[in-house]
């Protein structure tokens, strides 16, 4: 790619902001190499989030998963147990670093409001302003089963049950009005007029009655992400979120695509188009020369996509049972087994198998793949490639161009996966001025640089207007 004048882009000040998301389920961390290193010990999560903010990250990102995946009742084994739950690792993080974000994925069809927006302030109190939450409504029947009688609950009625929750998450924070003082003295002046407001809520999800027991955040509330990438997902986004936790990131057309669909929706509820931060979920491999990056990145797939986890995504494709087979010779000659989607597969459920099958069959035919080989080749396709200088350029037109304002990065090695990043590509991205030299704010709404949460925005026009 060509340098560009940076002046003569649409957005020639755009900045580039970078998220660590710490996986939790997966197969993208690579378990066997000699650099691995433990996924569960909280030197670990220190280690990443520590260069994370060396780097001048944004935030450090958790995602959550209730229970382990299941297979046809069998757990799926790439799976990591051993993880204490999000917003308690996070609380112990706030302690080792002082300025990035620290976001929490919290669903809100298992959980409760009253509880979880405590919860959430209290992580914002103790890291100082520094909380996000990303509201996930969770997308399978297994996880349900241990949770709400009845358990699962089918897409729409997620997406309102959400937007419920986060109304009431909200009224709760934004009840403890700014100026009222959070010492044990005068919060028993709760009957000061205008100090705390007591929440009722009576709503088809949620009965609330509750005087809220923690004071607003530096940041006035934590930080709203939002993952989830339907028409309803992206809706919840516009009218809610602060951030997009997308999927669209590796194809500069796709990325922009997704984004002017999030500006046009922005737009539709009455927001700027500026108001909302897009971090797609990426991996990046670094190399001294191309070739060499895509060596790395030969040797890392063949890490991430081994014979039995090549057995397990071929399994979900085909909806049988393939662990007995030989993941380096031919694909299953058998034809999918395509069941109804009754939700216990989640998003995993792919919508026309026989289609994918059909097309995997032409493409290793014709270059002589192997199942793994097909996999690695036609299977989910990931991230940037490239070198320090190269991958700058690349990034500094996505974000020059509003296709993207950043990446939630996911070390593909843990823990030292960030350190080529922060080393090497975090000055590319100096240098061509798109990329902060020290952390702007204190808060993790600063850094992003965001406007005030939405509700004090509405809160004071109204003010105004009366
Ligand atoms: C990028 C991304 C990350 C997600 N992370 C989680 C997660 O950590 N935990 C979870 O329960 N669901 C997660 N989800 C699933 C969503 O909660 C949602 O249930 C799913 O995407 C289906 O909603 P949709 O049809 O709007 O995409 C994620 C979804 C996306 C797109």
């Amino acid at each position: 790619m060509t340098r560009t004048d940076p002046l003569d882009v649409p957005r020639p000040h755009a900045q580039l902001h970078f998220g660590v998301f710490f996986q939790g389920v997966n197969h993208w961390t690579i378990w066997s190499a000699p650099d691995s290193g433990s996924q569960i010990d909280p030197a670990s999560f220190r280690r990443v989030a520590q260069t994370a903010e060396r780097g001048l990250f944004d935030a450090f990102f958790l995602g959550e998963g209730l229970r382990l995946r299941e297979v046809d009742g069998k757990i799926h084994d790439l799976d990591v147990a051993g993880r204490p739950d999000a917003i308690t690792q996070l609380a112990a993080l706030a302690a080792v670093t002082r300025r990035i974000g620290l976001v929490s994925t919290s669903n809100s069809t298992f959980n409760e409001p009253a509880d979880l927006a405590r919860r959430l302030s209290g992580l914002d109190l103790l890291s100082e302003g520094r909380a996000g939450w990303n509201v996930v409504t969770t997308d399978n029947a297994w996880t349900g089963a241990n949770f709400r009688r009845g358990g699962y609950l089918d897409h729409a009625d997620r997406y309102r049950r959400a937007e419920e929750f986060l109304t009431v998450a909200r009224a709760l924070w934004d009840g403890w009005e700014d100026g009222a003082v959070a010492d044990s003295a005068r919060a028993r002046e709760w009957s000061v007029p205008g100090a705390v407001r007591r929440v009722h809520h009576r709503g088809p999800q949620f009965d609330v009655d509750l005087a809220p027991t923690l004071p607003r955040s530096a940041q006035g509330h934590p930080v709203i992400f939002q993952a989830g990438d339907s028409g309803e997902g992206r809706d919840f986004a516009a009218r809610n979120a602060d951030v997009v936790f997308s999927a669209h990131g590796n194809d500069f057309d796709d990325a922009l695509a997704f984004a002017d669909d999030i500006r046009r929706r922005l737009r539709a509820v009455g927001r700027p188009d500026d108001d909302l931060r897009i971090l797609p979920g990426t991996e990046i491999i670094l190399g001294a020369t191309e070739e060499e990056a895509q060596e790395k990145k030969r040797w890392i797939r063949l890490q991430q996509v081994t014979p039995a986890t090549a057995l397990g995504i071929a399994g979900l494709l085909w909806g049988i049972d393939l662990s007995d087979r030989d993941a380096d010779g031919p694909l299953p000659k058998e034809d999918p087994v395509v069941t109804a989607n009754d939700g216990s597969f989640g998003a995993r459920r792919i919508a026309d198998p026989r289609a994918v099958v059909a097309e995997w069959r032409a493409k290793a035919e014709a270059h002589g793949w192997s199942l793994r080989e097909t996999i690695i080749a036609l299977g989910p396709q990931r991230g940037h490639v490239g070198t320090p200088s190269g991958l700058a350029d690349k990034f500094a037109h996505f974000v020059r161009h509003g296709a993207i304002d950043g990446f939630n990065v996911t070390p593909y090695l843990i823990p030292d996966g960030l350190d080529d990043i922060v080393d090497l590509l975090v000055p590319e991205l100096q240098e061509r001025g798109i990329y902060r030299t020290e952390y702007t704010g204190t808060t993790l709404r600063e850094n992003l640089g965001l406007r005030e949460p939405l509700t004090h925005r509405s809160a004071r026009n109204r003010r105004q207007a009366g």
